[in-house]
């Protein structure tokens, strides 16, 4: 791998006295997508949410994080974000009371000029929707719209948790077309359940399993390989429980 971009070692998180993360120690790539995988409650959003410095009040975070060989460990959000670190959470979290255009000035930052031109090319109709509010739009739409406000600024790396959950087939493709194209400009840390947007999507994999790394390397080998799939997922390679 070329100089990783985002480098976690030896991450402990312990929340309520569970030990979540156990020694989790992956690196991200400095281009394309490296998905996180793994089965449901292994530790994926506490790992992203734990590079963001977003861990709950009262959690204990161990081990350390840099990127671009910058250490971040222990730094405020905000600061990891104005570092380049772009975030689109699972609840995707607009403000449902505003507008899109309103959702999308909050998330100007300040010293750099927002891309609206590249926002409003990638999505159309977040400019034919400016004036309504976010909490009306449709669950793809949102999910445009929180995407969206990431790439209003420059950013290093995007973390972006299961962007398709919950979404119709249709806007499922077209969230996967997005983010293709986004990924050709920005590295992405991506946590995703759905194995054809992996396969469309992804390079690298890491498979976290009860909060350890179980497996890193090539996204297309791990799902060719249907009993690798159905050992660390539980599902067979289409992505079906199995
Ligand atoms: N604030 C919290 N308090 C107590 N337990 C928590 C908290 N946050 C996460 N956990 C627990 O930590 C474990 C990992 O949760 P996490 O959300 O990171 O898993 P995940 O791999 O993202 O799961 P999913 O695929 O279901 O979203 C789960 O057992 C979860 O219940």
């Amino acid at each position: 791998m070329t100089q990783p971009i985002l480098s976690i070692k030896d991450l402990s998180v312990r929340i309520a006295g569970l030990h979540i993360l156990q020694g989790v120690s992956f690196d991200v790539a400095g281009s394309g997508v490296t998905v996180l995988l793994g089965r449901n409650g292994v530790g994926k959003t506490t790992t992203l949410r734990a590079v963001l410095g977003l861990t709950p009040r009262g959690g204990e975070v161990r081990g350390t994080v840099t990127i671009g060989g910058r250490d971040i460990t222990d730094q405020a959000t905000y600061r990891v974000v104005r570092d380049g670190l772009g975030y689109v959470p699972e609840d995707r979290g607009v403000f449902a009371g505003l507008t899109v255009a309103e959702n999308l000035r909050l998330a100007e930052r300040r010293g750099s000029a927002p891309a609206y031109g590249r926002v409003f090319e990638l999505f159309p109709e977040l400019d034919r929707r400016a004036k309504q509010r976010a909490g009306s739009l449709s669950g793809g739409q949102q999910q445009m719209l929180a995407i969206g406000r990431i790439l209003l600024n420059d950013n290093r790396l995007l973390l972006i948790d299961e962007p398709t959950k919950g979404l119709a087939p249709k806007v499922v493709t077209e969230v996967a077309e997005v983010l293709e194209r986004v990924a050709v400009e920005v590295p992405v840390l991506l946590v995703e359940q759905n194995l054809a947007v992996v396969r469309r999507l992804a390079r690298d994999a890491v498979v976290l399993d009860a909060g350890r790394v179980a497996w890193t390397g090539d996204a297309g080998r791990l799902l060719s390989e249907a009993e690798l799939t159905r050992s660390l997922l539980g599902v067979g390679s289409s992505g079906v429980h199995a």
